[in-house]
């Protein structure tokens, strides 16, 4: 399959001006100019995209998605539904990184692997933590470094909740133990061997983490916290903790105004106060919590309803950073795709670049508004909708 798009702008993330780019059989093959080709594929047809007026970034990498859905906060009447494969291609997301949550009992890891290489066949990049909220964590092996041997979809652990009412309350050292468990696993395998954090809104914050840091000899860099914006002072906090060298993890929301009205910083703000702070740009990135319970709690701690992330949630964010509080589009870029591609260790994703995956999306210049999104080289969305479905869509 050869695909030419010409005559984009092209966002590595970095800038590299009005360009064509060249995709053979799936990887990006050459960016250049005034790249012609004669070259017939397969099928006779060389594939030829009208990039002009047009953006082409990276396809978006969602780092923290629950792909077989959770909830459960408020009953089984409550269990959030899984993702399909167009909640994340129409979203411009061409990565998506799966984990299991508060319910780790309904739902298990041979289930999250089997659904995150569903999205696989059907033409999405997928991969998994291996864990949920509790620790000891549910496993695919029963051991954590043998789930990163075992299984190639596992390049971390989480979501392991902290600070959360919700949360299995980890000792200080059954926290360290699981840490160095996935700096371990992830070095045997080649992998990044993240720990994935879910933080609640309890006043220990990042406490564990930072318990570990200074306690062990495990890098601050072995940890991307996520829900970092979910309250002011967590936020706040997130701040202190970016600029002592740690990666933080922004959770897009659905409604930004009503989850402001939750107390939650919205993301877009958030990384604006991050760069005035000095943070650099390749600190943070951003998640959706795809198909995970955004439950709300009265002052009882009981559930009084829920909603469910979603993963388009993320470029209005981007578009957000650019169009109403002027960060350069190259900046805030990174925080969806080269961000969580480095901190992950997902070495064939995150830039448009040879040799990289055929991930990328195209956005109308002025709105950055999503045009078109191929997956792997295969056109997924143009125009704004899909033209490649899920199985049961
Ligand atoms: C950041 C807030 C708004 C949502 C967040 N969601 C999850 O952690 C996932 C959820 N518990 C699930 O298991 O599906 C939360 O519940 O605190
Ligand atoms: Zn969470
Ligand atoms: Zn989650």
């Amino acid at each position: 399959m050869i695909t030419l798009i010409k005559n984009a702008k092209v966002y590595q993330p970095e800038c590299a001006g009005v360009k064509d780019i060249l995709l053979i059989d799936g990887k990006i093959s050459t960016i250049g100019e005034n790249i012609s080709l004669e070259i017939k594929n397969a099928e006779g047809v060389l594939v030829e995209i009208d990039g002009s007026g047009m953006v082409a970034i990276p396809g978006l990498i969602d780092p923290h998605t629950h792909l077989l859905g959770g909830g459960g906060e408020g009953g089984y009447k409550t269990r959030t539904p899984e993702a399909m494969l167009t909640d994340f291609t129409t979203a411009g997301v061409t990565t998506a990184v799966g984990c299991l949550g508060t319910d780790g009992v309904t739902r298990n890891m041979i289930s999250l692997l089997a659904k995150a290489k569903g999205l696989e066949e059907e033409g999405l990049s997928t991969y998994v933590y291996t864990g949920s909220y509790h620790v000891p964590p549910v496993t695919l092996t029963g051991d954590v470094m043998k789930d990163f041997l075992l299984a190639d979809k596992v390049i971390g652990v989480g979501e392991v909740a902290i600070s959360d009412h919700r949360s299995s309350q980890p000792s200080s050292q059954e926290f360290r133990r699981l840490s160095a468990d996935a700096r371990v696993g992830g070095m045997l395998s080649g992998k990044a061997g993240i720990m994935n954090i879910h933080l609640g809104d309890g006043s220990r914050m990042l406490e564990l983490i930072l318990d570990t840091v200074e306690n062990t000899e495990i890098p601050i860099t072995q940890f991307l916290p996520t829900h970092i914006n979910r309250n002011p002072a967590l936020f706040e906090e997130g701040i202190r903790y970016a600029k002592g060298g740690g990666y933080v993890d922004f959770t897009a929301s659905k409604d930004p105004e009503y989850w402001e009205a939750e107390g939650e910083v919205r993301t877009s703000k958030g990384i604006k106060r991050m760069l005035e702070e000095g943070v650099s740009p390749d600190q943070f990135t951003i998640s959706s919590d795809a198909q995970g319970s955004l439950p709300l709690f009265n002052e009882k701690m009981e559930c009084i309803g829920l909603g469910v992330g979603k993963s388009d949630t993320i470029l209005p964010e981007i578009r957000s950073c650019v169009l109403d509080l002027g960060i350069p589009l190259e900046t805030v870029l990174r925080a969806s795709t080269a961000n969580p591609a480095r901190i992950l260790k997902l070495t064939s994703k995150g830039r448009i670049a040879p040799g990289f995956d055929g991930d990328l999306c195209l956005l109308e210049e002025t709105t950055l508004e999503l045009d078109t999104v191929l997956c792997k080289g295969q056109i997924m969305v143009r125009s704004g909708k899909p033209v490649v479905l899920g199985t049961f869509q």
